[in-house]
């Protein structure tokens, strides 16, 4: 739940591109080949009318059951990016995340750090301006 809400607000890949290769019709709309297409995915993990007005709030709980019923079922929560192109590496990421989380709390505590100034910026990934600098307790 803490992973999802955190890739939620924060995805590593704020934009997915893709480039038509022949026309499609998608509903009403009509794109010709070669139009380039950009799924903005923070616009939409941070939509107000997906996501409730405590939508840029980090909530874990949102995802409590599961990311279908936290985007009642609609392709609103797409880090890893959606559709046959999925991120590869999305288990493994999710996993090794995990296992950070866990082994570093089976030995320590932490806070932010005071000096934490909250200012996330795209520069080809999602990172943090300033860094994240975080003070440990040893248990
Ligand atoms: C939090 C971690 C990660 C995030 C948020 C992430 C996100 C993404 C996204 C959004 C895409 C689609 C990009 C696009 O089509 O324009 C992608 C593709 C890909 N990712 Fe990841 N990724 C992560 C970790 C990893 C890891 C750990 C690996 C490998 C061990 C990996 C390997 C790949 C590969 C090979 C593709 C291309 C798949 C294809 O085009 O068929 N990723 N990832």
């Amino acid at each position: 739940m803490i992973l999802h809400e955190s890739l939620r607000l924060y995805p590593p890949v704020t934009t997915i591109g893709r480039r038509a290769n022949e026309d499609i019709v998608l509903g009403e709309l009509s794109i010709p080949a070669g139009v380039l297409i950009s799924s903005p995915v923070i616009l939409l993990q941070h939509d107000k009318e997906i996501w409730g007005e405590d939508a840029n709030k980090f909530n874990p709980e949102r995802f409590k059951e599961g990311i279908s019923s936290a985007t009642k079922g609609q392709v609103t929560y797409f880090p890893f990016s959606w559709g046959p192109r999925i991120c590869i590496g999305q288990n493994f990421a999710t996993l090794e995340a995990k296992m950070a989380v866990s082994m570093i709390l089976q030995s320590f505590s932490f806070q932010l750090s005071p000096s934490y100034a909250h200012a996330p910026q795209s520069i080809i990934t999602m990172q943090p301006q300033y860094g994240a600098p975080l003070i440990f307790h040893k248990l």
